[in-house]
């Protein structure tokens, strides 16, 4: 039985992840003569008021287009991240963060992330300067690599919780559950991003781009609005937030003081204000194994950290054009924050690039042959062979070879895969890898007793990833919904063709009979038997093709695309720098920023 789209929504989000000498005075000055001079360059266009709105908006769209391009100016960007790879990551949102800004440090711009120091990490130094921040003093680590300061905030709240990097561990012991003190923690890296860009000797001052990466940093264009600029600080700087899934929200029971507790101004507390319809909050006491709870319709005072975050952020971004689309587009998709996401205009979609210094199968250490477009099918063939011995399947090439890659939760369609299986591993061989639930930890580490042409490996192995992205003919990603997916774009990579639902970002980034297979759109809560058919279906068909030239052709189309940063970071760029000019919706945006409830009421 379904249940009413408020609490259904709600039973996902409540899934963890859940939830010197300083340039001050010069940033300030640049930034205004950049604005001077970027002017003075270009005749904006004059008649403007004659226009009609949408005319309006695309002359001007069109004067930023023409800005950007020959602008050119080196732009201060910080990411602040709950994750950054390869020093922590449980999922894409680290490899987004350790990748995007070295991209954008290639191509001129000073960048830094600030992250949590979860473990004691080799290379990074310690600064020995500290900052107090929420009532917690902290100290600052770092390491440059690669172009990109990285700065990593220690203190107890991070390091003795966590103790290493791979972590299902960084947000709560059990998947799906959060540490109690999980508001105090996400606080304190928030204001430490700001803090160290002043305390420390290679801090970038105040005039800075600040990207939030999701709810765990969705605090920064909160505090930049509310208690910075309205002190006379970071008057320069913007906020840009990304959300890489909606489903994590960070909800939170209302607790009087709490949020000024946090160091949050409370002019900015309404913005936090929510009402849930699903009566829990995950927690150290309440781990989110199973829907225990009974919705009866009541709705419960919550904060929502990324309500507030989307108000108050100058640019909101997300990770795929068709994403950006679907989460305007009701309850369902916007997990009950698509009227907030209409209040502020919308979101800009980026499609995702991926890293091809750890994806590139001519330089993988864990392939015994490294291959490339001109050998990926001899290349793919040796991997096989190797995968397929490596975790006990039967070593025959002429088997389909199917994969999976992830989270294993209902976002990524696992019960539907794991139904699916049970028929696709008649014709074909199956490996699942993944971490998450326990009941689907549980039964993919059974596989083996649904067939023999089936095996899961409940772990979080890098090697394996490579070898499977290799080694497989065909990739499954049955998500429900999917930002963007990095997963099919790392298989692409190494020529293994995805099977995968069509949603979010597997719609931009695949296309069928080209570059994939699409299976259709899942139901997004419950486990129907027509998409499990249309999964055993689509993979069916990819079966058929496997023998033919086609699925040949189709491996070199996909080993052939430039799937990398370079093209979504120069939209990133031009995105971060019209967010530095004055504009006709960037003014209207800090209305809405002023008053962010009113904004939502109103155009709600
Ligand atoms: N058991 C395991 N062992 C080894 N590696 C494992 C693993 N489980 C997962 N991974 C790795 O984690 C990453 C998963 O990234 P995805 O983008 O596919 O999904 P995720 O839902 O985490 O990201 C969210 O953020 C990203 C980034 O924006 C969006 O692309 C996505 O749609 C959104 O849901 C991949 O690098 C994958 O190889």
């Amino acid at each position: 039985m379904r249940v009413q789209s408020s609490a259904r929504a709600s039973t996902r989000v409540q899934e963890s992840r859940s939830a010197a000498p300083r340039t001050l005075a010069m940033n300030g000055v640049r930034s205004q003569n950049r604005a001077a001079t970027l002017s003075s360059k270009f005749i904006a266009p004059t008649s403007l008021s004659s226009l009609s709105r949408p005319a309006k908006r695309a002359v001007s769209r069109q004067f930023m287009k023409q800005i950007v391009a020959v602008s050119g100016e080196p732009m201060n960007i910080v990411f602040v991240s709950a994750e950054v790879s390869p020093w922590s990551k449980t999922g894409g949102l680290g490899d987004v963060v350790g990748s995007l800004p070295i991209e954008l440090a290639k191509r001129g711009h000073k960048v830094m992330s600030v992250a949590p120091r979860y473990d004691q990490y080799k290379g990074a130094w310690d600064t020995e300067v500290t900052s107090t921040v929420a009532g917690e003093e902290v100290r600052y680590f770092h390491e440059r690599k690669q172009g990109v300061d990285r700065v990593f905030v220690d203190s107890p709240l991070f390091l003795a919780k966590v103790w290493g990097k791979t972590g299902s561990k960084l947000y709560g012991k059990k998947s799906g559950a959060d540490f109690n003190d999980n508001q105090k923690r996400f606080a304190v890296l928030a204001a430490a991003a700001f803090e160290c860009q002043k305390d420390l000797p290679f801090g970038f001052g105040e005039d800075v781009i600040f990207v939030a990466n999701d709810w765990h940093s969705a605090m920064v264009p909160v505090l930049l609005k509310t208690k910075y600029q309205a002190n006379g600080e970071f008057m320069n700087a913007k906020a840009a937030l990304c959300v890489h899934n909606i489903a994590f929200q960070g909800r939170f029971w209302a607790e009087d003081g709490m949020l000024a507790e946090l160091g949050v101004p409370e002019e900015a507390e309404e913005a936090f204000q929510f009402e849930d319809g699903y009566p829990i909050v995950y927690s150290e006491e309440t781990p989110a194994e199973e829907e225990k709870v009974e919705v009866t319709g009541e709705v419960y005072s919550k904060v929502n950290w990324l309500k507030a975050g989307i108000l108050y952020a100058d640019k909101n971004i997300t990770v795929s054009p068709n994403y950006a689309e679907e989460m305007a587009s009701g309850p369902d998709k916007g997990v009950e924050l698509d009227k907030v996401i209409n209040s502020v205009g919308g979101f800009e979609g980026i499609v995702n690039g991926m890293d091809p210094t750890e994806w590139n199968p001519s330089k993988d250490k864990y392939l015994d042959l490294p291959y490339d477009e001109d050998t990926v099918i001899e290349g793919k063939a040796a991997a096989k062979a190797a995968l397929q011995a490596e975790v006990g399947l039967p070593v025959d090439p002429t088997a389909p070879l199917f994969g999976y890659i992830g989270r294993l939760e209902e976002q990524k369609g696992v019960d539907i895969m794991l139904e699916a299986i049970k028929e696709i591993a008649e014709d074909a061989q199956v490996i699942v890898l993944g971490t998450g639930k326990k009941k689907y930890e549980t039964a993919i580490k059974a596989l083996e007793e649904v067939s023999p042409n089936a095996v899961g490996v409940a772990k979080f192995s890098s090697p394996l990833a490579h070898m499977i992205n290799a080694g497989a003919d065909f990739l499954l990603v049955p998500s429900r919904f999917e930002p963007c997916g990095l997963i099919q774009l790392h298989a692409m990579q190494y020529g293994t063709v995805p099977v995968v639902a069509s949603t979010g970002g597997l719609v931009d980034t695949v296309v069928e009979g080209l570059t994939g297979f699409q299976v259709g759109a899942m139901d997004p809560d419950d486990l129907l038997e027509e998409d499990v058919a249309a999964l055993v279906e689509t993979c069916k068909r990819a079966c058929e093709v496997f023998s033919t030239p086609k699925y040949a052709a189709m491996v070199k189309e996909c080993i052939s695309q430039d799937l990398s940063w370079k093209e979504p970071a120069k939209k990133w760029e031009g995105v971060l720098e019209t967010m530095l000019m004055p504009s006709e919706e960037s003014s209207n945006k800090k209305e809405s920023v002023a008053t962010p409830k009113e904004a939502v009421i109103s155009k709600a």
